[in-house]
């Protein structure tokens, strides 16, 4: 499903993230490690949101660099802490993101009223509890047909009927359209009741299987 080859993350010369080789099949990976071990890093830059060096490839073709807007089509990405203007509301974002990633018609209802966004469609988001921001991120994350999305902390500050709802839909997602996920969590990733695919460990930059 997804193909990592000689990636090298930098920040200002100093590297964060060095990957030889990570071949993950269909399903639901899960990257556990210390704060500041590089799994945001590792998550930002599938996304396509940092530069790197090295090769990322989707579904055996899609490059991140060569098929830059085809690989973004079908990679989607909710932040650990997301940040937004704080004057657009969720409709606003909604709106832009859905028309980008060809929303299909009534998913944006669909997934907002079982997150719970719709009860507070219209308000800015510089006045969202950091739950109604997680909640909002993880809508975004859920538009379109992505074949991976990718969730970096889905578990803080959702509440726990909300958390339900979303890990049963994220299952659903995985059986009828055969969508992957690759999740981080400080907390017990077995409160997602996911069938988890592989475990890996991020150490300093370098990722290992513990399964
Ligand atoms: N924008 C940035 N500029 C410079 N260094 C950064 C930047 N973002 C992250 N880093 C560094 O990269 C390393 C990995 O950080 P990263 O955010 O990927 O960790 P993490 O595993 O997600 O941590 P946490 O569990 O605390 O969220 C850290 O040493 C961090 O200081």
């Amino acid at each position: 499903m997804l193909t990592v080859t000689n990636l090298t993350k930098a920040y200002n010369g100093h590297i964060a993230l060095t990957v030889p080789e990570l071949q993950l099949p269909p399903g639901f990976h899960y990257f556990r490690g210390g704060n500041g071990s590089g799994k945001t890093t590792l998550f930002r830059t599938v996304a396509g949101l940092l530069p790197f060096s090295g090769e990322i490839v989707l579904a055996g073709k899609y490059e991140i660099s060569r098929d830059p807007v085809a690989y973004r089509m079908r990679v989607n990405y909710a932040e650990a802490e997301p940040l937004y203007p704080s004057f657009l509301s969720a409709r606003d974002l909604v709106g832009f993101v859905s028309k980008a990633k060809k929303s299909p018609v009534g998913q944006v209802d669909a997934v907002a009223n079982l997150l719970g966004v719709d009860s507070f469609w219209t308000k800015p988001t510089g006045q969202f509890s950091s739950g109604m921001l997680k909640k909002l991120s993880l809508l975004l994350a859920l538009l379109g047909t992505p074949q991976l999305v990718l969730l970096d902390e889905p578990l803080t500050t959702l509440d726990v009927a909300t958390a339900e709802k979303l890990f049963a839909y994220i299952q659903q997602l995985h059986t009828s359209e055969g969508v992957s996920f690759l999740l981080t969590s400080h907390q017990d990733v077995s409160l997602t009741g996911l069938p988890i695919t592989s475990v890996w460990q991020v150490n300093e930059g370098v990722i290992t299987t513990t399964t």
